[in-house]
C-alpha cells in the first residue's frame, strides 16, 4: 500500500490524520476517451487497448462487466494483478503483465507518465499504440465501453440512455457517496466519528434502496442501466467483505429481501458470474489491509448461493 512521490514508490497507508480520521479518495488523473471522430487520438481498434484490473476491486469489476456484456472480449485484452496489495502496491504474478512483463503496477504508471504523483489504482485502460493510460477512472471507462466499439461489435445495447441520464446521474451520486465509497469510508475510517457517519449514511441508503426496489425492478426505468452495474459490484462483495472487514454490520445484505433478490437477478445475467471471484476478493481485503486485520486471517464464510432463484419478474 503506497504511492508515487517524485518518481519513487513510497510505502504509506492513507493519511487520515490530516482529515480527522476520514478516508478521502484521490481524483483520477488520466481522463481521455476513445472515439472514432476525426482527429481523435484514441480511435476504436481491435486489440489496441488493454485493461489492467484486480478481481477484488469493485471499481475495476465494473469495467470487466462492461467488457463482458458489451461483447468486447475479443477486442480488449486484460491483465489481472495478484490478489494482495502489500508494500509495493499492486503486483503482477508470473503471467500478470502480458504486455511488458512488469513486476509492479506503479512501474506502468511511471511508464505512462514519468512525472506521475499519487496513488496507483486499478482499473487502468491502457493504449498499446501510444503506450500510455487512456483513462483510470472506472465511471468513465464504462461509458467508453458502452459506446466506443458499438460499430465493431454490433452490440448497441445502451446502459446510459440519453433520456434517463438525469436520473441515472443523480442515483449514481447518492450510491457513490454512501454505498460504493461509503463502505470504504466506514472501513478506512480511523476515528469513531468518521466511521459512524459513514455507517449511518450507508444503512440509510440501503433502507432507501430496499424500498425503491419494492416498487421497481431496476434502479432507473424498466431495464438495466449503468446505475445497476455500479451498485452491483459493491453489493456482491458486501456480506463476504464489507460486513465483517469494513464493520458495515447493522445487517447482512441477505437480510434485505428486495435487494438480495435484485442482486441475484443481476448475478444471473449471462456472463456476469464469470467476472466474480469472491475467494480472491477475500484474500485481497483481509490479506492486504494490515492496519485493519493485522493477522491476515481470512474468514471462511459466508456461504451464499447467488444462483438461487430470484423473484424479480
Ligand atoms: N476512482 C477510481 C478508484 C479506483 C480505486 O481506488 N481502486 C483501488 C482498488 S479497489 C486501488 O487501486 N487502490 C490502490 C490505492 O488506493 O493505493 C475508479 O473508480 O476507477
Amino acid at each position: 500500500m503506497g504511492l508515487i512521490v517524485k518518481g519513487e514508490w513510497v510505502d504509506e497507508w492513507y493519511p487520515t490524520e490530516e482529515t480527522e480520521g476520514e478516508f478521502i479518495r484521490q481524483e483520477s488523473r488520466f481522463r481521455n476517451t476513445i472515439s472514432s471522430e476525426d482527429g481523435a487520438t484514441y480511435q476504436p481498434e481491435k486489440g489496441r487497448y488493454h485493461l489492467y484490473v484486480s478481481l477484488a476491486c469493485p471499481w475495476a469489476h465494473r469495467t470487466l462487466i462492461f467488457r463482458k456484456i458489451k461483447q468486447l472480449e475479443d477486442i480488449i485484452t486484460v491483465s489481472i494483478v495478484e490478489p494482495k496489495m502489500l508494500e509495493n502496491g499492486w503486483e503482477f504474478g508470473e503471467q500478470g503483465d502480458s504486455l511488458y512483463g512488469l513486476q509492479f503496477m506503479y512501474q506502468l504508471y511511471l511508464k505512462a507518465a514519468p512525472d506521475y504523483q499519487g496513488r496507483v489504482t486499478v482499473p487502468v485502460l491502457w493504449d498499446k499504440k501510444t503506450e500510455t493510460i487512456v483513462n483510470n477512472e472506472s465511471a468513465e471507462i464504462i461509458r467508453i465501453l458502452n459506446t466506443a466499439f458499438n460499430d465493431m461489435t454490433g452490440n448497441h445495447v445502451d446502459y446510459y440512455p440519453e433520456a434517463m441520464r438525469g436520473e441515472i446521474d443523480s442515483i449514481n451520486e447518492r450510491i457513490y457517496e454512501t454505498i460504493n465509497n461509503g463502505v470504504y469510508r466506514a472501513g478506512f475510517a480511523t476515528t469513531q466519528a468518521a466511521y459512524e457517519d459513514a455507517y449511518i449514511a450507508l444503512f440509510e441508503s440501503l433502507d432507501w434502496l430496499e424500498e425503491r426496489l419494492s416498487k421497481q425492478r431496476y434502479l432507473v426505468g424498466d431495464s438495466i442501466t449503468e446505475a445497476d452495474w455500479r451498485l452491483f459490484t459493491t453489493l456482491i462483495r458486501f456480506d463476504a467483505v464489507y460486513h465483517g472487514h469494513f464493520k458495515c454490520n447493522r445487517q447482512k445484505l441477505n437480510e434485505f429481501s428486495n435487494i438480495s433478490h435484485y442482486l441475484r437477478e443481476l448475478y444471473q445475467v449471462p456472463g456476469v458470474k464469470e467476472t466474480i471471484d469472491l475467494e480472491y476478493t477475500k484474500i485481497h481485503y483481509y490479506g492486504s489491509h494490515k492496519t485493519i486485520n493485522p493477522t491476515g486471517v481470512i474468514p471462511l464464510g459466508p456461504d451464499e448461493d447467488f444462483s438461487a432463484p430470484h423473484n424479480r419478474l
